[in-house]
């Protein structure tokens, strides 16, 4: 007898991988609103994960609870943990700074500082204590050579970052980010803003950084889930209604729920 579809949250934490994140029984509230409900996944180390739901689901409250971005946020409340290489971050001295050292973040937009490619780089690392110009512009080089920018801006290291292209940007945004090297990367639907070329370069610049960082990455498309990761949830009404292999998920959901989503019957 085939299995019926269940309707329930289907979570396979069972991967035979390290996991670097451990979410246990986190809640999360914006003032009375309670945006994330009982969240409980394991994000294995050196692969990438991605998270997709539709508008409003809780993704991005989600990837901003992994970094904690929303303590920015006055009314912000959570409950449970979310653990990093076995440290609950949410535990009293917990060190933040540490902590989004360990952890960075790529937005939607490409957010360059209005600097040069090269100051764009440093500023983390200077930031850290880091002075001896020959290192720093070793950093330069490696987190450059590292998403493939290197040979289009070696000769205009000291020109001003506004005057790259919107992929170019973009790819400088993820080399800032890895300029301290994180263990995580966040990023929040990444290659929206860039035109298909751009995306593919980003796309498989992921590829190529989950060999040494561990991504989790919200996307609004499916084809880029199912392309990229690794593992993917799916996030509903603030629910995770589902986490599983990708492949799994685009081929045998076990939630209907899923399986309307991915085939495009809502968004
Ligand atoms: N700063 C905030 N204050 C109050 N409510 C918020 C805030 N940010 C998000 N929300 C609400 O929390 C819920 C989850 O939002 P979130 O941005 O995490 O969803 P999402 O799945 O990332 O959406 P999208 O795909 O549109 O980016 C939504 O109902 C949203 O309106």
């Amino acid at each position: 007898m085939s299995e019926a579809k269940l309707d329930k949250p289907v979570i396979n934490n069972d991967n035979g991988l390290t996991n670097i994140i451990s979410v246990r029984n986190f809640n999360f509230f914006y003032g009375d609103f309670q945006a994330l409900y009982d969240l409980n996944l394991e994000i294995p180390k050196n692969n990438v994960t991605a998270l997709i739901g539709p508008s409003g689901c809780g993704k991005t409250t989600f990837l901003r609870s992994i970094n904690r971005m929303n303590d920015l946020i006055d009314t912000s409340k959570y409950e449970g943990d979310i653990i990093i290489n076995g440290k609950n971050i949410f535990e009293p001295g917990y060190d933040v700074v540490e902590l989004r050292k360990k952890v960075g973040m790529v937005f939607q937009k490409p957010n360059p500082f209005p600097k040069s490619i090269y100051e764009n780089i440093v500023y983390a690392p200077r930031l850290h204590g880091l002075r001896d110009k020959n290192k720093l512009m070793e950093i330069a080089e490696k987190s450059l050579k590292a998403v493939a920018l290197w040979d289009e801006v070696k000769d205009k290291l000291h020109k001003s970052a506004m005057g790259l292209s919107g992929g170019q940007q973009q790819r400088l945004c993820i080399a800032r980010a890895i300029s301290i090297k994180p263990d995580i990367l966040l990023m929040d639907e990444p290659t929206s803003a860039l035109d298909p070329l751009s995306t593919s370069k980003v796309e498989e610049l992921m590829r190529e950084l989950e060999k040494n960082y561990t991504i989790v990455i919200v996307t609004h498309n499916m084809q880029q889930a199912a392309r990229i990761s690794d593992f993917t949830a799916f996030f509903y009404k603030g629910v995770i209604e589902e986490y599983d292999k990708t492949s799994t998920i685009f081929t045998n959901p076990s939630n209907k729920k899923t399986e309307e989503y991915i085939n495009g019957k809502f968004s």
